[in-house]
């Protein structure tokens, strides 16, 4: 049985006090909770304050990116061994976000999930395909080949260390989400391109789903065999709709 996962993305949101105050929304829902494992993902600048209110507590705490380099002269950049410095347990790669705005491709993510790996955090591998690519019939292939290229940067034995999250780009922030037998076709197929090269790492990896997961749509998306929890993002926002959400995941234990 695979232990689902909840993690929020916050994005480009939240201030010192408004995260503070969201922080606390969730660890006071969080307790009870044992059967998933829960995290968030704040702006770089937020990481250390969130780390410290979720000390001691069950609440795993993230960011959502890292440097492909390890230290020197890349301005802005943030590698990922300052990010385990400061205490996160995981860290998201290849956001479609990532992707489509700021040019990051499969090379660069690839060895981005290398550098995560190296530094003890747990990467979060975003993948999925856009509209068109979906409407042409290609989904499953531009799908798979985004994990065969950090299957073969850092090999797949690496993947009991990695979290996969399928988050269709035409399903994020859209209010449109996959319909579950969509959302568990391309999850199968995932597993499936793992089974392929490793039959006991594919049963074992986590495979989150994301894409405008809300409190009314999560249980029968977290009910689909092969989808092990989501990735959130607006619904992250509000304490109350994420544990709804968090919930939904730990109840979904019983009926898969
Ligand atoms: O991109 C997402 C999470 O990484 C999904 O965002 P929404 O839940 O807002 O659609």
């Amino acid at each position: 049985m695979r232990k689902p996962i909840v993690l929020g993305n916050w994005k480009l949101n939240g201030s010192t006090a408004s995260s503070e105050a969201l922080v606390a929304g969730i660890l006071a829902g969080v307790t009870g909770l044992d059967a998933i494992d829960v995290g968030v993902c704040p702006p770089f600048v937020l990481i250390p304050q969130t780390v410290r209110q979720a000390a001691h507590t069950d609440l795993k705490v993230g960011a959502q990116d890292c440097s492909e380099y390890v230290e020197g002269a890349y301005t802005a950049e943030v590698s990922a061994d300052m990010l385990r410095d400061v205490g996160c347990h995981h860290v998201l790669i290849g956001h479609s976000e990532r992707r489509a705005l700021f040019g990051e491709q499969n090379d660069v993510i690839a060895r981005k999930v290398g550098r995560a790996l190296a530094a003890g955090l747990m990467p979060v591998l975003c993948v999925g395909e856009t509209l068109e690519e979906r409407q042409s019939g290609h989904m499953d292939e531009v799908v798979c080949s985004q994990v065969q290229a950090v299957i073969n940067e850092v090999g797949v034995a690496a993947f009991d260390r990695i979290v996969i999250a399928y988050e269709p780009v035409w399903a994020i922030g859209t209010g449109l989400t996959a319909s579950p037998e969509q959302a568990q076709a391309m999850h199968a197929t995932i597993r499936g391109l793992i089974a392929g090269q490793n039959a006991s790492v594919a049963r074992a990896v986590r495979i989150q789903y994301g894409g405008s997961v809300k409190p009314d749509n999560a249980a029968e998306l977290f009910s689909q065999p092969d989808i092990d929890g989501g990735l959130i993002g607006g619904a992250s926002l509000k304490a109350e709709d994420f544990m709804i959400i968090c919930r939904a995941a730990a109840d979904s234990l019983g009926t898969v």
